[in-house]
């Protein structure tokens, strides 16, 4: 199985990294002739048959990705561009954990040079981020979050409902862009997060245009210690399955847990615990009035190898 895909990037360098368990292939592709197929994706991310990861991120010039030409044009310090696809191949606008994983990369590359509390632009399809250096990982700065049913989240905070195989009642949820799409979808009791079985995608009615990933989520215990709100997560991604750990979907959690909330507490700092670790979210208002959604964590490279040395 996928003899041919990796026959075809034979003598390809690449690094494997991850940011709290959400794994990625990475590739540099300075030149941005290296295109690869989704086939080629789904091989090098396949768990036994290729290299394993959750995800494929390569590193483009930002003006050199057919269709974001201009997104250099606009940001001039946006030069490489996070091409970030899914484990079977799809494409991704955005990736929370990767962008991350990726800068840590061109750092480790000597592609660029970030000392730590400065910070990079970063190309992508949801737009460029900002990805500053911390002593001990990175924060990235996603822009603000959104509904994607606004009229129907609007009355009862509730736009979505999750129709789980097993479940005697559909869950209530809430739809949210964070560049990508996410469900969260608020359990009762944390004993039912443990238990649930993510093996197949959960079915979620009405269906964001295009797919959804799906949180589940409820509060830790206690809920606010020191001012930050503390939630448990698990993650079914599109295009990939469960993962240990979604950087956009922890933004997601915290965005829908604190708009549910907004009635009583506003509350800026979050904590999502993950399967994979721990990932902090933030929700800082900019002098526009723009509220920005800053998640931070680790990021580690776990290995450097060539595609096909047989
Ligand atoms: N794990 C990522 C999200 C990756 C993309 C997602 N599967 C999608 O299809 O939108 C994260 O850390 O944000």
């Amino acid at each position: 199985m996928y003899r041919t895909e990796l026959d075809q990037l034979a003598g390809l360098p690449f690094a494997k990294g991850h940011a709290t368990g959400n794994d990625f292939v990475l590739l540099a592709d300075p030149e941005g002739t290296r295109n690869i197929t989704a086939e080629q994706v789904a091989a090098l991310c396949h768990r036994r048959f290729g290299i394993g990861g959750d995800g494929l991120i390569r590193a483009i010039p930002t003006s050199k990705v057919p269709g974001f030409e201009t997104q250099i044009l606009e940001h001039p310090k946006a030069y490489w561009f996070m091409d970030y696809r899914n484990s079977d191949g799809s494409i991704a606008e955005m990736c929370g954990n990767g962008v991350r994983a990726f800068v840590h990369y061109l750092l480790a590359e000597g592609l660029v040079n970030l000392p730590i509390g400065a910070s990079l632009q970063i190309g992508s399809r949801a737009g460029v981020k900002t990805v500053t250096r911390l002593v001990d990982g990175y924060a990235a700065n996603l822009g603000p979050w959104g509904l994607v049913h606004e009229a129907k989240a609007g009355a009862d905070s509730v736009d979505s409902l999750v129709l789980a195989r097993n479940w005697e009642q559909p869950h209530p949820a809430l739809s949210i862009t964070m560049g990508n799409p996410h469900t969260v979808v608020a359990l009762p009791e944390a004993q039912l997060l443990e238990n649930l079985d993510l093996t197949a995608l959960p079915e979620v009615s009405p269906t964001p245009p295009h797919g959804t990933n799906v949180e589940f989520v409820v509060p830790a215990e206690p809920l606010i210690n020191d001012g930050v709100a503390h939630i448990k997560m698990r993650v079914y991604e599109r295009g990939v399955g469960e993962t240990l750990s979604c950087g956009t979907g922890a933004c997601a959690a915290a965005a829908a847990m604190r708009y549910w909330a907004r009635g009583t507490a506003l509350i800026n700092q979050w904590a999502v615990e993950v399967p994979g670790g721990l990932v902090g979210v933030e929700f800082a208002t900019t002098e526009d009035g723009i509220e920005d959604t800053i998640l931070s964590g680790p990021a580690v490279l776990v290995a450097r190898g060539v595609v096909g040395a047989s």
